[in-house]
């Protein structure tokens, strides 16, 4: 089980600092939402913050496009350090083109799922996923509340990967906190990414490890 804070909410003017009180606490893994303000009604920050952290921190880097045409950016997020790149289902009408892409350029290759998007549509591409990530807040903002369904999901995929026996991990992102993270991991969850409830925090490092104690 590996924890990867988003510092989609972090404070931008102290992201160096945060990224370190994180690390110390032993968090696993940097999650970093890419928004275009077109795929989702938001816009969050490019390539150029991500890789400013790089040598700064010795975590690996969990890279989630939400955009249009990811395959125009891909190499900006290449680094000695990023381990997936995350594209969306709905953003690309040649998954199975984009997912050999992503592996082209020495990377792990993930896909997400918005809230309403059925498994059934990574029918065809689950041999060449790393991860799948679902999406338990519609993508775009930070701080949003859990949807349901989503467990649910995580619990028929997982039933899927063991039946399919597939490598791929999966993973959730929005609106997990310390009263629902459980449930998800018992679920068959295993990156769990976590913004608003780490970054929010009054002590950043402390509820790190207060995830990590649960897991
Ligand atoms: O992808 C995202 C939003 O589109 C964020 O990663 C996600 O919402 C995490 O933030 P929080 O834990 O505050 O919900």
């Amino acid at each position: 089980m590996r924890l990867a804070p988003s510092i989609l909410s972090s404070d931008f003017s102290r992201l160096g600092e945060e990224v370190e009180e994180i690390e110390k606490a032993g968090a696993h893994v940097i999650h970093v939402d890419v928004m275009d303000g077109h795929f989702v009604p938001n816009i969050s920050y490019g390539a150029a913050v991500m890789k400013s952290l790089c040598g700064k921190t010795a975590l690996p880097f969990d890279v989630h496009l939400m955009i249009e045409n990811p395959d125009q950016y891909l190499e900006d997020f290449v680094t000695d350090q990023t381990e997936y790149i995350t594209v969306h289902q709905e953003a690309c009408p040649h998954l199975h083109r984009t997912l050999q892409h992503i592996k082209g350029v020495g990377v792990k290759a993930g896909v997400a799922l918005n809230p309403a998007t059925p498994l059934s549509v990574l029918d065809y591409v689950l041999e060449e996923v790393d991860l799948i990530l679902i999406m338990s807040v519609n993508p775009g903002f930070g701080g949003q509340k859990f949807i349901p369904s989503a467990l649910r999901k995580v619990q028929e995929l997982e039933e899927i990967r063991r039946k399919r026996d597939c490598g791929f991990v999966i993973e959730i992102d929005g609106g997990i906190n310390l009263q629902n993270v459980k449930k998800v991991t018992d679920a068959g969850v295993q990156l769990v990414v976590a913004g608003s409830s780490v970054f929010g925090a009054e002590n950043i490092g402390r509820r790190v490890n207060e995830f990590l104690e649960l897991f």
